[in-house]
């Protein structure tokens, strides 16, 4: 084979998957939009990501800047060497790195060092398998962190929150998938798309799961049984009330999948591989002498690039719309440092808009700021949950090319000690936080802005230049990034009062998940 093409090839596929959202899970999205009514936090929201899929379309830049960890199956011809395919994935993927496609996304485990590159140990995952046929058929899917850490796994018999007793059969199958998109509430960027294993153990069982994600959302299970409960789920889920970002609203699940093996006596066990809206997995048939694509998968139909629906101004009156202002109504702007009396007079669902400079800050900073002074005054300051994609250009000048908010309730157990250390009044994340964050907030006149998680060209717009950085030795994620932001809206979601939209959602899904306690399939 022709290595050289092939190389070119999987960059290609690498560079779609990150920029390019599959034409089976848009028409999924779009018809989420629809049955969104218009007003609601939820419709704002989907206004915001069809906006942000259109504007990777645009950029050929990352739709989220979490562009998740590689993973590729690839079916080969007898013969085709394998090796060699390896090497060539491994190039294409540091080429996309660099070219900033992907996020330097490898991270050593135990030193905490990311290499860079997204290369280093087990990284990125490739798996192959042989078949009878005359061509390559490889596909790749990049799973952020949020969703893959709200996978979830039950061990059959088990007791549910609101469900009482799942035992070893189709219907403790079925609360055990009603309760995993439960408790993702919205922190896994819904409206999602889960893959179901039933049975295995507990490594096949996820990996069975994640097979179903590279069914095509729009295909109907074989399986009698399997389908039914797909089409149960589907119609059911959406129940729970949860809707886009956990903001409340008619979707939260986009696509249900399910797939069964056998198991050994002593074990049942149903693994649930949840993925955000941000489904970014693709395929390409590859003729196997010249290494070049024969064709594309997932990519069927009619094009739909929701250019008739979305632009910026239509998100952000939206947005307006969502917290019940009138959309003539400006949102409130806010700009660093912020004092108490600003704070106090926020309350959930007002919207604002940020202008000046946020500083970020996740996982490894907030660890940090724990046992360490801050490299800047943070009195006043805001701090944004987020892990950008940047490229440094000749001149030494870093640019941001995708910048969304992480999943916030990592920092729980540090967030409201932090923030009274620094003086920080609000923090931008996305999927809430907890009741600790909660009562810091009203202790010390904080708020918490939630934004819309995966719309990560949406929000590299709103900056306008990156003025400095700290802790780089974090790595390019990890970093203290100072930013010049201008009209980066968001909601406010956990006030200064005491009130959290997040603990409202997660108390009503769960008065609603039990209303599925009774037995469906006997
Ligand atoms: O790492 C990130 O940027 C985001 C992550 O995928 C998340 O959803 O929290
Ligand atoms: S930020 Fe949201 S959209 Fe992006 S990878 Fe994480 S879960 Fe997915």
């Amino acid at each position: 084979m022709n290595m050289e093409k092939f190389q070119e090839s999987m960059y290609h596929l690498i560079v779609q998957t990150s920029t390019n959202l599959p034409k089976d899970v848009r028409r999924a999205i779009k018809g989420a939009k629809q049955r969104e009514n218009a007003g609601t936090r939820s419709a704002m929201s989907l206004a915001t990501i069809t906006n942000n899929i259109k504007m990777a379309d645009e950029n050929v830049s990352p739709i989220c800047q979490d562009t998740g960890l590689p993973t590729f199956k690839l079916k080969v011809p007898v013969g085709a060497n394998q090796l060699q395919m390896k090497e060539a994935i491994k190039a294409a993927i540091a080429q996309a790195t660099k070219d900033g496609k992907l996020r330097p996304n490898s991270v050593d485990s135990l030193t905490g060092d990311n290499s860079g590159d997204n290369l280093g140990l087990g990284l990125p995952v490739i798996k192959f398998e042989q078949w009878e046929k005359d061509f390559i058929d490889a596909r790749l899917i990049l799973k952020g962190g949020g969703c893959e850490n709200k996978n979830i796994q039950y061990s059959l018999p088990c007791e549910l929150e609101g469900l009482g007793r799942a035992g070893r059969d189709l219907d403790g199958i079925r609360k055990c998938v009603m309760h995993s998109v439960y408790q993702a509430q919205g922190q896994g960027c819904s409206a999602g798309f889960i893959g179901v294993g039933i049975g295995g153990d507990r490594s096949s069982g996820y990996d069975l799961a994640k097979e179903q994600l590279f069914r095509s959302v729009d295909d109907v299970n074989p399986n009698e049984e399997l389908r039914m409960l797909e089409e149960y789920i589907m119609d059911n889920a959406n129940e729970l009330g949860i809707g886009t970002m956990g903001f409340g609203g008619e979707t939260t699940l986009l696509g249900c999948k399910v797939g069964v093996m056998n198991r050994i006596p002593a074990s049942f066990f149903v693994s649930v591989a949840y993925n955000c809206w941000a489904f970014r997995r693709l395929g390409v048939q590859v003729n196997p002498e010249t290494g070049e694509i024969k064709d594309w998968l997932y990519q069927e139909g009619e094009d739909i690039d929701f250019a008739d629906e979305s632009g910026e101004g239509a998100a952000v009156a939206e947005i307006a719309a969502a917290a019940e202002a009138p959309i003539s109504q400006e949102a409130i702007t806010l700009t660093a440092p912020i004092t108490e009396e600003q704070i106090r007079q926020l309350k959930v669902g007002d919207v604002v808009k940020i202008t000046g400079r946020m500083y970020t800050g996740r996982d490894a900073i907030h660890k940090y700021l724990m046992d360490n002074d801050a490299p800047v005054d943070l009195n006043g300051q805001v701090i944004y949950h987020c892990g950008p994609v940047m490229l440094k250009d000749e001149a030494g000048n870093w640019h941001v090319k995708a910048a969304g908010p992480t999943t916030s309730i990592r920092e729980e157990p540090y967030q409201g000690d932090i923030m009274k250390k620094f003086g920080i009044r609000a923090v931008i994340g996305k999927g809430g936080m907890g009741a600790k964050t909660l009562a810091a907030l009203k202790e010390h006149g904080g708020v918490y802005l939630n934004a819309i998680g995966g719309a990560a060209q949406y929000y590299a717009e709103c900056v306008k230049s990156v003025d400095g950085v700290d802790l780089m030795n974090f790595g390019i994620p990890e970093a203290m990034w100072h930013l010049q932001v201008e009209g980066f809206t968001a909601v406010v979601t956990m006030d200064s009062h005491g009130n959290s939209l997040h603990e409202d959602v997660e108390k009503s899904s769960l008065e609603k998940l039990a209303q599925f306690k009774e037995p469906v399939f006997k």
